[in-house]
């Protein structure tokens, strides 16, 4: 069945969409859009989540979106060997970090975190006298305890809830503003939801005790009490010599000077981490909005990640970053490939999933600018993409190496050389 492009419902406007189920909905956006019976049936298919559960976790679903989840492979973080489930669309990402891990194999990567500490804000405005109320506010740090870990006494028990208050005065284009931290140490937990209630529970006293008006109530994402660390030492004989290791820190040198240039190394970076991150179920753009601004954070934007010479000449690399990360919480505990995953990573503890993740964002960025620094990112990157090439252009079954491998050959790897490979194959 094909539904005409401009079909039978064309308005927008659906009023209580969301109270349908999903096949419900999917015919009305099949008939909205006009997708044929094939492309409606393929949506409908949701693959390896059960449709209930998609149901639950966000609003007006209506299919799934499949990514593909490739193993990362020769990492060892802390004297572990540990394969790596990374979910991405984008080819070579994967293959980037086991090429990095492999030429650091014997000695790995070393890690650590900071804490498990988050950040919530209260935002109070029209505050009389901010200095003052600062201090007041600070006086009130038992009862502000009391208060938050009230609201969670599970989070307690765990050994974690509310740690410390601070109190900051913003100059504002509003005049003066009274923000006051609260730092909560999350645990196992991303903890976004935890300290938000937290952060609502103690605002309208934070409005009594500042005499001011509270509106925002909120975790910040520049979560810099929760700073994950990694570091490795590549050897010259395992990376192809000093020309290398001296590519690699100007590549390191360039992003570190250049906003241009370190939004498309920490790009890179976040190739790797934010694959983790999908794949554990845990929130894409909280750890990325975290990365960005922490690059951020002296006013100049910069390089994530630092490289230098080791006293015997080999390349030493590290990088450190917010990473918020659970293994409760969000999706990471009912999503069923994301339970599948973290068991792969045999992680009990969200501080070691941020250590790993730390460590694959460090081997990512080491092989991009191995590329980048040698023979450029487009022989091996494309060479990878090829296959998707291949499949763009037609090509089925045994046809899509068959044409890849010609693509690379030729060293073009464009949609219009793949039709004419593909034609050729096919006389
Ligand atoms: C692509 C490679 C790895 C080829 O690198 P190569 O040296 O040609 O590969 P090789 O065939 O010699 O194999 C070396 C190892 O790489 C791995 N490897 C090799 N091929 C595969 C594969 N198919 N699947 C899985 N793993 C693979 C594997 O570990 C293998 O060891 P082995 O297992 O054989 O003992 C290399 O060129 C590379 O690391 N390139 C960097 C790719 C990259 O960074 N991709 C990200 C996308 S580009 C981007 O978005 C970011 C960027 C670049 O703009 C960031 C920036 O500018 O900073
Ligand atoms: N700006 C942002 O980043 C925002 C993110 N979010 C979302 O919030 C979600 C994460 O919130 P969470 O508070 O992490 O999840 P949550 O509220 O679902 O679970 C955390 C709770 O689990 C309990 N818990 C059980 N075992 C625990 C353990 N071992 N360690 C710690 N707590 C344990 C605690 O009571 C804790 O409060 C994500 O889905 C994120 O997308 C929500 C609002 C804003």
């Amino acid at each position: 069945m094909t539904v005409a492009r401009h079909g039978a419902n064309r308005s927008s406007r659906i009023a209580g969409f969301h109270r349908k189920p999903p096949q419900e909905r999917l015919d009305l956006v099949a008939s909205f859009a006009g997708l044929d019976a094939a492309t409606a049936a393929h949506l409908a298919d949701m693959g390896n989540l059960p449709p209930q559960l998609a149901d639950k976790m966000i609003e007006n679903v209506i299919a799934t979106m499949n990514v593909p989840i490739g193993i990362a492979t020769n990492m060892k973080v802390d004297g572990e060997d540990v394969l790596i489930p990374m979910a991405t669309e984008e080819s070579s990402v994967v293959a980037a970090v086991c090429n990095a891990a492999r030429q650091t194999y014997d000695a790995g990567f070393t890690t650590s975190v900071s804490g498990t500490l988050m950040i919530a804000q209260v935002q109070a405005v029209e505050v009389p006298d901010p200095y003052a109320a600062r201090l007041r506010l600070l006086e009130k740090r038992d009862e502000i305890k009391a208060i938050c870990d009230a609201c969670d006494p599970l989070l307690v028990k765990l050994g974690g809830g509310f740690r410390d208050v601070e109190v900051r005065i913003l100059d504002t284009l509003g005049g003066p503003m009274v923000i006051t931290h609260l730092i909560v140490d999350t645990r196992d937990a991303m903890g976004a939801n935890a300290v938000n209630t937290m952060a609502e529970k103690i605002a309208p006293h934070i409005a009594t005790w500042s005499g001011g008006r509270v509106f925002l109530r909120i975790l910040s994402n520049l979560a810099d009490r929760r700073l994950a660390r990694a570091h490795a030492v590549w050897r010259l004989e395992d990376i192809g010599g000093e020309s290398v290791r001296d590519g690699i820190i100007s590549a390191y040198q360039f992003a570190e000077a250049d906003p241009y240039r370190a939004a498309t190394h920490n790009k890179g970076i976040m190739n790797g981490i934010s694959a983790v991150i999908l794949a554990t179920g845990n929130d894409t753009r909280a750890v990325e909005a975290g990365a960005h601004a922490f690059a951020a954070r002296s006013g100049r934007y910069t390089s994530l990640t630092r490289y230098e010479i080791t006293k015997d000449g080999h390349l030493s690399g590290s990088i450190e970053l917010p990473l918020a990360v659970g293994l409760i919480g969000g999706a990471t505990k009912i999503h069923p490939t994301a339970q599948a995953c973290l068991k792969i990573l045999g992680v009990t503890t969200a501080e070691r999933l941020a250590r790993i993740i730390a460590a694959v964002g460090l081997a990512q960025n080491f092989s991009a600018l191995k590329a980048l620094a040698t023979v450029g990112i487009q022989s091996g990157h494309m060479a990878l993409h090829a296959q998707n090439i291949a499949i763009m252009a037609g090509a089925v079954g045994d046809e899509v190496e068959a044409v890849a491998k010609v693509l690379v050959e030729r060293a073009t790897v464009r949609i219009d050389i793949a039709q004419e490979v593909l034609d050729i194959i096919r006389r």
